[in-house]
């Protein structure tokens, strides 16, 4: 944190009104800058050689501690986080973090009271000559930042010297006062010239001002015809170590012109920065400047604000410029103004001076007894020796010239900030173009593939109906049913299936056959041991000997005989024969497996396109087709698939670059208010449980939108697999390895869910809701819908609790409980989803559910079908692992009081992880399965 100070600086003397600053006073103003806002407070205490505390803010933003001060008498002025105005008006600067300044001006030969020990020790070694910079030909001080800064340290070692050197500075005043009756005439004639520094802001002052302006002008001229001139301050100065309480109103004036001395040089060099004031202040006058300096509180007395310039001037970078309320805004106008004030009250003043023309700065004086001062720090003064007034008002001249400098400067670098923040603007303009036309164009690019894949999605939907089958209207009694009908593929395999089938009772024929012809050598040496009668039967047959079928055999008869049995070929022809039927058997299997694998197919297929053709139906109703943007934010692409009262929409999410589903709820309008009502609430239940949810096995819910007074939207992670229940009417069974996988994360879900402060049920685990990302039953799975979910809410879920199930027949009734049936239902658990998960299992293995398979939900809850499941049957194939089975059936307990927990689950040997032989039922306090051995697991 850094302090920026200014002690010393005149308080009375240079009032606005004239007043000659005699008075002592201690003034303390400090800024809280809390946030934008300073908050100003005003003490004045009346001591002296108040050092200004050294306050910082909490922001790391510099703090300015201005003591003014008269005759040994410090009035701080502290101002926090770097308000460049303060409550008096004066103008405030930021400090380098690192700066510290302290400026004194004595005021005629007053003697600030600041003690070397009192200064910060940096501040006490630096070289105060080698500093200054200036541009002879404007007047204007020019330093380097650098320059500026060690100025800054200079002032305090500088006053430091002139309390131990003023006898000598006493010495000097003769001289000065000798030298100072040349420069009052010279300056007289400088006072001609038009300043240059009012040059810099000419049409910011008004019409109204010109009058003023051109007596500025003069006033600012003389000041800089004086810069111009002198290279050395030739100062010379009553200037007094007294303590306020001996300071007199009149400084002392010096009596006689003294030689200087080398030491004498040095002590002036270092006393010339005491203010024209010091020694005029009195503690009776402090009072008055006290409310002078409240005056300029309000009003930004010109004094003050002539003390800030210069203190400011010291100052490297200005950067914020807080308005009088404290804001931290820059306010280049503001600057202006004041300025402008300032000029008009330094015309002011200086109208009512006489003899303002006894100083000047000796551009061209090499004297020893005018020390180089420090650039814009070092207040140089000539006395005339007559009157304190003339050298105040020189200071203030110079102070106003520094001041006008200082504020033009100003002005530039807040030219420079508004132009960097005009360019920045603009930059990010710039970019805000570039996103949203980047936005644009991603979206523009995205409708187009969309509407390529949707083109040739239907293209090919439509070149496969006749193969695979379409859906055609057809009119069924009164009313008209879209029915299914099968396409040409279906009937091409029927026609392979049946010329199959042809094909191998030909050979089947043809073989029984051959065998009725085969030879009786071939024969004998098949079966020796064949009987007699047979063997005479066959060489009959062999003969062509037929057996009567009837006693009666004439011509009429003869086609109604039985035909004749063939006759005996060559053992070797009978050998190829046999053969060829052979091999044509097989292969007719062999075709038969491809006729059905290309059936099974073409099922796959079909049923594909069907889900596709309804989708396309769904899509093509449905109000979001035209590639909507909800909420400027997602972009509609294809409806993935339609259930009860909702619709699940792919789409882009354009603030995040990523896919969404957007499941969208819709609101019947036709619907009673009460189940709008009861819809809505349960939507609403729906997002804030799945809001909630936060695991890996869980779809995630980003939003929730409304889109109009029938419908919201809820914006949910996007899984790009198809559902578990596609697959398996795609492939029917999975093996148990699969199986295993899918439920084993089925399980980390529910545990998760079982293991919140309010443990959720989920209510409709089926395998329409288990999603699987990579489309296959080999990946990750997310389970999604919680639609129909409870919360446990301050219920008590052991065996015998619950919570009371408020949604009775709601669901999928393959999946669902006993209890869940049960009416009144008792209280339901977390083991609603254990059954569930049995079921899935079973289906998943066995390619069908383990009760009312076949049957439709309603002749479930008609026939009683779950109410009757009190047992599981397990089909002999395929074979499945006991350990599976174990798991099955400690799901589908008929009681929940004896059915597994999903705690139970996840301990379960079938799903557990498997840890090292030595370390099994000892790690992580998971005990074995007692029901299950692990040596059946056959997986
Ligand atoms: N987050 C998702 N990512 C990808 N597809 C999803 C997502 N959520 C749902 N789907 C798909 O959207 C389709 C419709 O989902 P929805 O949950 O509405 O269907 P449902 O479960 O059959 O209907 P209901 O909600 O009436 O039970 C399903 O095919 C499902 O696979």
């Amino acid at each position: 944190m850094s302090m920026m100070s200014m002690d010393g600086i005149p308080g009375g003397g240079a009032s606005s009104n004239g007043v000659k600053g005699e008075q002592s006073f201690g003034l303390e103003h400090k800024i809280f800058n809390t946030g934008n806002k300073a908050l100003p407070t005003v003490q004045s205490n009346g001591s002296s050689s108040n050092h200004a505390p050294i306050v910082g803010d909490q922001l790391g933003v510099p703090s300015i501690t201005m003591a003014t001060g008269g005759t040994g008498h410090v009035g701080n002025v502290t101002y926090m986080n770097s308000g460049m105005l303060g409550p008096t008006g004066f103008m405030q600067q930021n400090a380098h973090p690192s700066t510290s300044v302290m400026m004194q001006q004595p005021q005629n030969g007053g003697v600030s009271r600041s003690s070397p020990t009192e200064m910060p020790q940096g501040m006490q070694t630096m070289s105060e000559d080698s500093l200054e910079m200036r541009d002879y030909n404007s007047g204007v001080h020019h330093m380097h930042p650098h320059q500026m800064q060690m100025q800054h340290h200079m002032q305090p070692q500088q006053q430091y010297n002139m309390q131990y050197h003023n006898h000598q500075q006493m010495q000097q005043m003769q001289h000065y006062h000798q030298q100072q009756q040349q420069y009052q005439q010279q300056a007289q004639h400088h006072q001609m010239y038009p300043p240059q520094i009012q040059q810099q802001q000419p049409q910011q002052q008004g019409q109204m001002q010109q009058p003023q302006q051109s007596n500025q002008q003069q006033q600012s001229s003389t000041t800089l015809q004086h810069i111009n001139e002198s290279s050395n301050l030739s100062s010379a100065g009553s200037i007094s170590d007294r303590e306020p309480e001996q300071a007199g109103g009149t400084p002392q004036r010096p009596t006689a012109p003294v030689t200087t001395t080398t030491t004498e040089k040095k002590s002036v060099r270092k006393r010339r920065r005491l203010g024209p004031n010091d020694e005029q202040a009195t503690p009776k006058q402090e009072r008055k400047i006290t409310e002078f300096m409240k005056v300029g509180e309000a009003s930004g007395s010109n004094v003050a604000r002539c003390l800030m310039t210069e203190y400011h001037q010291n100052q490297g970078s200005p950067k914020r410029q807080p308005q009088q309320n404290g804001s931290n805004n820059y306010e280049p106008q503001q600057h202006q103004q004041q300025h402008q004030q300032q000029q008009q009250q330094q015309q002011q003043n200086q109208m009512n001076q006489h003899d303002m023309h006894n100083s000047y700065w000796d551009s061209n004086s090499n004297s020893n007894q005018s020390p180089p001062g420090q650039a814009g720090n070092r207040m140089v003064r000539t006395i005339d020796g007559e009157t304190q007034t003339d050298s105040s008002l020189s200071q203030r001249l110079q102070n106003s010239n520094q001041s006008a400098d200082e504020i033009a400067k100003r002005d530039r670098i807040i030219e420079d900030y508004r132009r960097q923040i005009d360019d920045m603007n603009t930059k990010q303009n710039a970019e805000r173009r570039k996103y949203e036309a980047s936005k644009e164009t991603i979206k523009r690019l995205l409708i187009e593939k969309n509407m390529i894949e949707r083109t040739a999605l239907r293209d090919k939907i439509s070149a496969d109906s006749p193969r695979i089958g379409c859906f055609k209207t057809t009119r069924i009694g009164d009313s008209f049913r879209d029915q299914w009908t099968d396409g040409w593929g279906f009937a091409e395999i029927e026609k392979k299936q049946e010329a199959l089938a042809t094909e191998k009772n030909d050979i089947n024929a043809a073989a029984t056959l051959l065998k009725k012809r085969k030879p009786a050598e071939l024969e004998r040496k098949v079966d020796r041991k064949r009987p007699q009668a047979v063997s005479i039967q066959i060489q009959n047959d062999s003969n062509g000997m037929q057996p009567s079928t009837s006693s009666n055999s004439n011509g009429d008869d003869a086609i109604f005989r039985r035909p004749e049995e063939p006759k005996e070929i060559p053992p070797q022809e009978y050998t190829e024969l046999e053969e060829i039927y052979r091999l044509r058997k097989e292969h007719l299997r062999k075709e038969e497996t491809d006729v059905a694998m290309e059936k099974e197919r073409l099922d796959k297929e079909r049923s594909l396109h069907m889900r596709e053709l309804k989708r396309i139906a769904n899509e093509s109703a449905s109000q979001f087709k035209e590639h909507q943007l909800l909420h400027k934010r997602y972009l509609m692409l294809n409806l993935l698939g339609k259930g009860g009262f909702s619709e699940v929409w792919k789409a882009f999410d354009i603030d995040e670059n990523r896919y969404v589903a957007c499941k969208i709820h819709h609101v019947n309008k036709d619907w009673k208010e009460e189940k709008k009502a009861n819809y809505v609430k349960h939507a609403m239940r729906e997002k804030d449980i799945h809001k909630s949810l936060d695991h890996c096995r869980i779809v995630k819910q980003y939003d929730l939108l409304t889109i109009d007074n029938h419908s919201f939207c809820t914006v949910l992670e996007y899984v790009p697999g198809n559902d578990l229940d596609f697959y398996l009417k795609q492939n029917k069974s999975i093996s148990e390895k699969e199986a295993r996988s899918i439920i084993m994360q089925v399980v980390s879900a529910l545990v998760y869910l079982n293991e919140k402060s309010t443990p959720i049920i989920h209510y409709d685990l089926k395998p329409a809701n288990i999603l699987l990302e990579s489309g296959h039953t080999f990946g990750a799975i997310k389970i999604t819908d919680f639609g129909l979910s409870k919360i446990m809410e301050g219920e008590n879920d052991d065996h015998d609790g619950g919570i009371e199930l408020t949604s009775q027949f709601a669901g999928t009734y393959w999946y669902l409980p006993p209890e869940t049936f049960i009416v009144p239902p008792p209280k339901i658990t977390c083991k609603v989803d254990v059954w569930s998960i049995g079921v899935i299992f079973y289906q998943c293995i066995y390619g069908k559910k383990p009760f009312g398979h076949d049957l439709t939900q309603q002749k479930i809850l008609e026939c009683n079908t779950i109410i009757n499941a009190r047992e599981v049957i397990f089909p002999n194939k395929p074979q499945v692992s006991s350990l599976a089975q174990d798991f099955i059936r400690r799901c589908l307990q008929y009681r929940k009081e004896d059915r597994a927990d999903v705690f139970e689950l996840a301990r379960h040997d079938l799903i557990r992880p498997k840890l090292p032989r030595e370390a099994k039922g000892s790690v992580s306090g998971i005990p074995r399965s007692p029901s299950v051995n692990r040596e059946d697991d056959n997986i």
